[in-house]
């Protein structure tokens, strides 16, 4: 399997390339250069299978050419052996047809574990066998932050630098990463929003002469071995649910159009999706692009559902790839364009394209507030908001009676406590495994969000990476 970038220029790369470059350096996305097709056998065979065996069936041909099946088994089986649910992402039913995915049963309680826990055994697997150091330069709205530093506190050759917006993360969010005094770990605490976080990630990867000399790579979903690793669970649920003599729908909460663009790559891999519901809170840039073609910034709002307070939706990049027909200088241009004016118009063709399996929904604060009321009282699960705006816009969908709606339970309600108790006068308690949080010491910088000040902050408290890799 070999990987393109989105913006065309960048050389394809194998599956360890890819999983250790991160970012391509023509500033564009990998992606498989096609995408592996599963016949309607082959996903029946799925039923029944263990989480751990889903994993390594889905996930074979996207890293064949880098790690044999019983190496991914092993991998497979140690990141999810760290989950507390039997099942690793459960199906909880809510009414005759509404499903809650719970995806947050890994260490830090949100769904980035699932293929958080497997991105840091990878790059200890591939930094194994090479004379180099990794930087991590991450952003993080609260999740991917605490999720990749579990994942590699305390991991030889590699160094993490985790930039958040300075108080709009929850308590616990925070906490879940200042906490960890690891040497490898520096959090940074920046002067506005996720936004400015990410810019600052891509732009230390433009300076090449800075990513190369630290060998920067990336946690965040710009790197495909995230997304990856989180298509597997579109699959595990789907043949729970029927697949493949069945469709499903997933109603999946929307920032970085990550977690969605997985379940676009298990359609695209065979798996009978009927709908893919993007549901954004009052952030709303994708579902003004899916409805209405426009795809243009404004101010992030601070919302209850932090995690999803998001403009520049990352991988809508690698949708807008297929809709310009995989012609990477074509969309190379249409994102200069962009990145000029913050603003871009999809076609009524493109649109069009995109409602074949995409259609989407803002969820604003009350009906946040109403689905979480509703999971209470009607089904007796306490949801966080974020999982909410998804189960909100499922609820309101307009789709065939007899199509199953499973939506994304993204977080553990623990981590957004006070939201939860404002909704539904519930305090969900802090799980056993992350019990203690708020008596330990906390540690992080505060600084400017700029390029310079983040990469002086690297230099003065990171490791280059020593050697050059052969071209
Ligand atoms: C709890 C939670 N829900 C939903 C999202 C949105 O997911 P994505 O960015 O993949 O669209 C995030 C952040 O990414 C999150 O942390
Ligand atoms: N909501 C995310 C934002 C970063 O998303 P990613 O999936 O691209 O890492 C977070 O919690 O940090």
């Amino acid at each position: 399997m070999r990987y393109v970038s989105t913006r065309g220029a960048a050389a394809a790369l194998g599956f360890e390339d890819v999983t250790l470059a991160g970012l391509a350096s023509d500033g564009g996305l990998y992606l498989p250069e096609s995408w592996p097709v599963f016949t309607s056998d082959q996903i029946a065979a799925l039923k029944g299978l263990s989480y751990v065996d889903t994993a390594v069936a889905v996930m074979k041909p996207f890293v064949a050419d880098a790690i044999d099946e019983a190496g991914l088994r092993a991998l497979c089986a140690a990141a999810y052996g760290r989950f507390a649910h039997a099942a690793v992402t459960p199906l909880v039913q809510l009414d005759q047809r509404h499903f809650l995915l719970e995806l947050f049963h890994g260490p830090t309680l949100a769904f980035k574990d699932v293929a958080l826990q497997l991105l840091g055994l990878l790059f200890e697997r591939f930094l194994s066998s090479r004379d180099t150091h990794l930087t991590i330069i991450g952003a993080t709205s609260g999740d991917t932050g605490s999720a990749a530093i579990d994942a590699l506190a305390g991991r030889a050759k590699v160094d993490v630098f985790m930039l958040h917006p300075a108080g709009r993360v929850s308590d616990v969010q925070r906490r879940q990463m200042t906490t960890v005094l690891a040497p490898n770990i520096h959090n940074i605490a920046i002067d506005g929003s996720f936004d400015d976080a990410q810019a600052i990630v891509k732009a230390a990867f433009a300076d090449t002469d800075f990513a190369g000399r630290y060998r920067l790579g990336a946690v965040n979903s710009i790197n495909w071995a995230r997304l990856m690793a989180q298509l597997v669970y579109y699959f595990y649920a789907a043949v729970r649910l029927g697949a493949p003599d069945r469709a499903v729908a997933f109603s999946v909460p929307t920032g970085n159009f990550g977690d969605v663009f997985a379940g676009y790559a298990a359609a695209k891999m065979g798996l009978p999706v009927a709908k893919l519901i993007v549901a954004t809170n009052v952030n709303d840039i994708l579902h003004r692009a899916l409805s209405a073609g426009d795809y243009s910034t404004g101010t992030v709002t601070p919302t209850a559902a932090p995690s999803m307070d998001i403009q520049v939706s990352s991988n809508f990049e690698r949708l807008l790839f297929d809709l310009h027909g995989r012609d990477g200088a074509a969309l190379s241009a249409a994102m200069a364009g962009f990145e000029a004016d913050r603003r871009m118009t999809l076609s009524e063709a493109q649109r069009a394209e995109a409602a074949g399996l995409f259609v989407s929904a803002r969820v604003d604060p009350d009906e946040m507030a109403l689905a979480m009321r509703w999971g209470f009282q009607e089904t007796g699960q306490i949801i966080d908001p974020h999982s909410a705006i998804g189960l909100s816009a499922a609820r309101a969908a307009d789709l065939p009676a007899d199509v199953p709606v499973v939506t994304l339970a993204t977080a553990h309600p623990a981590k957004f406590r006070d939201a939860v108790e404002r909704a539904t006068g519930q305090r969900p308690g802090l799980p056993a495994r992350i019990s203690g949080l708020f008596e330990r010491e906390e540690r992080y910088a505060t600084l400017p969000a700029t390029l310079g000040a983040i990469q002086e902050h690297i230099v003065a408290h990171g490791t280059p990476a020593r050697v050059a890799e052969p071209a």
